[in-house]
Order: structure tokens, then C-alpha cells, then sequence
């Protein structure tokens, strides 16, 4: 069978409608481009609640579409409430997306900018689905926290997985990797912008709250050079540009959390 989709001339987001139809079809497809002038405040939106254990982090793995943090997600360990959401959402996975080069890579754009990376903290509605592959099949089964990356300082809090990224080059591979507390990963600012959405990979199923943060992340040309490092199939295809392009609005609005 031919190789699966991903992100290159062949198997890329263009293609992705063959094999997933609702590339084309949905209605509620991410990611999007914000226009701030476009959004909506809306004053019932709550303050993003991060509860915060020690993290139960459990592995580093290289999905061959991206660089990917497991996280043990059998109990209430890392939880998400408030903002938009009804109910308590427990983090699964966290992972990026990023550019060839510095000037774009983000899969959100924000008044016009592409960002060089975002990171994608992977949430699923633990209080009315059993598992996560249920939840990713309903409407409101999952949210997923967007935040920015931008080139400019270096990141403390992405040292240590970015230094674990040797270990894990080829697809396929994955490394232990615990104690990795998410919320290092966020900026001060915690105002974001909601709306109804969907995996932006395959299966492309729209079953996402997305809450994109308007503040990004820094890091160094450094650091965003080291995630090049990976290999989407092999040593001559470097995994880089795993982002798709935005998708139509539609009759979709995007509220934000502040003024
Ligand atoms: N970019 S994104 O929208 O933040 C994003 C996500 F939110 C995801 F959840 C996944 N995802 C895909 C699966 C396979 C599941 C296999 C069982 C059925 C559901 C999909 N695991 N996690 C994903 F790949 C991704 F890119
Ligand atoms: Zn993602």
C-alpha cells in the first residue's frame, strides 16, 4: 500500500480529502486564521484552570508527523476546567508543529502572522467519555490548548526535550521521558481566543475545542533548529513544514477572553 498521509508533495494536506473526506466536506475544519477585528469578546468566558501535579509524564516519541509528550491519563492528573469548557479535561499529549525556516510553521495565523512553531496540548472530556478514542469522536470530546512559538530568546522549559531529541531521530522511536511539567511551557498571559474545531491531521475529526493563547513562546533559532533534526521517513527527509495550511471559516465564530 502506499505510504500513508503526511506532509510531502504526495501525501501532503492537498491529498488528505482522498482517504479523509471530511477534509473537504466538514464543516468545522482547523486550523483557521484569526482575525482579531473579526473575533468576538465574550465576557461569561471563564479563566483557563491548569491543575498541576507532580506531571505524569511518560514518553518522548517521533509519530513521524511530529515530536509528541505521552502522558499517563488514566486519572485526574493534569486537568483542564474553565475557559469555554463544561466539565474537566485530562491532558494526554502534547506535540509541535514548525517551518523549514524561522518565518512560518505555525498551523493557526494570528492577524496575518505565521508563527515559526505552535505547540498543541492535547486534552479529552474525562467526565463524559470513557477513553480518549471515544472522546475523539464527539462533538465536544476534546480540547486542545495552541501555543505560539516566536524566535527570539532561548526556552529553559524546552531544553530537556529538546536534548532527548537525538534519541528519538528515526519515526518510530520513542524514549522515556517523565516529570515534565506542562505548564512550564506557557506563557504569563493565559487570554486566548475559542472556537469549534477539528484535528488538523488526519483523522481530521471535529471533535475540537481549540483555545488558541494570543501570547506566544519564545525560543532560540538554536532550539527551533534542533527539532529540523528529526526525520519524517529518513535521513534525507527531514521533519519539517508538518503544518496544514488554514481552512475555511464557514459560519463559525471565534470568541476571545479579553478586551
Ligand atoms: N494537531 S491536533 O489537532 O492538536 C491533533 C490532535 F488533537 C490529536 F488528538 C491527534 N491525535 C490523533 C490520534 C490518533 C487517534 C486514534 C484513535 C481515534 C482518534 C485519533 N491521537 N492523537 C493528532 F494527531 C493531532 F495532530
Ligand atoms: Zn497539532
Amino acid at each position: 500500500a502506499g505510504c500513508g498521509w503526511g506532509y510531502g508533495s504526495k501525501n501532503g494536506p492537498s491529498h488528505w480529502h482522498e482517504q479523509f473526506p471530511i477534509a473537504k466536506e466538514g464543516s468545522r475544519q482547523s486550523p483557521i486564521e484569526l482575525k482579531n477585528a473579526e473575533t468576538k469578546y465574550d465576557s461569561s468566558l471563564k479563566p483557563l484552570t491548569l491543575s498541576y501535579d507532580a506531571s505524569s509524564a511518560k514518553s518522548l516519541t517521533n509519530t513521524g508527523s511530529s515530536v509528541q509528550v505521552d502522558y499517563e491519563d488514566g486519572t485526574d492528573r493534569l486537568v483542564l476546567t474553565g475557559g469555554p469548557l463544561c466539565g474537566k479535561y485530562r491532558l494526554r499529549q502534547f506535540h509541535f508543529h514548525w517551518g523549514a525556516c524561522d518565518d512560518h510553521g505555525s498551523e493557526h495565523i494570528l492577524d496575518g502572522t505565521s508563527y515559526s512553531a505552535e505547540l498543541h496540548l492535547v486534552h479529552w472530556n474525562a467526565e463524559k467519555y470513557c477513553d480518549f478514542a471515544e472522546a475523539a469522536k464527539a462533538p465536544d470530546g476534546l480540547a486542545v490548548i495552541g501555543v505560539f512559538l516566536k524566535v527570539c530568546n532561548e526556552n529553559p522549559a524546552l531544553q530537556k526535550m529538546l536534548s532527548s531529541l537525538d534519541c528519538i531521530k528515526k519515526k518510530g522511536s520513542k524514549v522515556e521521558f517523565t516529570d515534565f511539567a506542562p505548564c512550564a511551557l506557557l506563557p504569563p498571559c493565559l487570554n486566548y481566543y475559542t472556537y469549534l474545531g477539528s484535528l488538523t491531521t488526519p483523522p481530521l475529526f471535529e471533535s475540537v475545542i481549540w483555545i488558541v493563547l494570543k501570547e506566544p513562546i519564545t525560543l532560540s533559532s538554536e532550539q527551533m533548529t534542533k527539532f529540523r533534526t528529526l526525520e519524517f521517513t529518513g535521513p534525507d527527509d527531514p521533519m519539517q513544514d508538518n503544518y496544514r495550511p488554514p481552512q475555511p471559516l464557514k459560519c463559525r465564530e471565534i470568541r476571545k477572553n479579553f478586551q
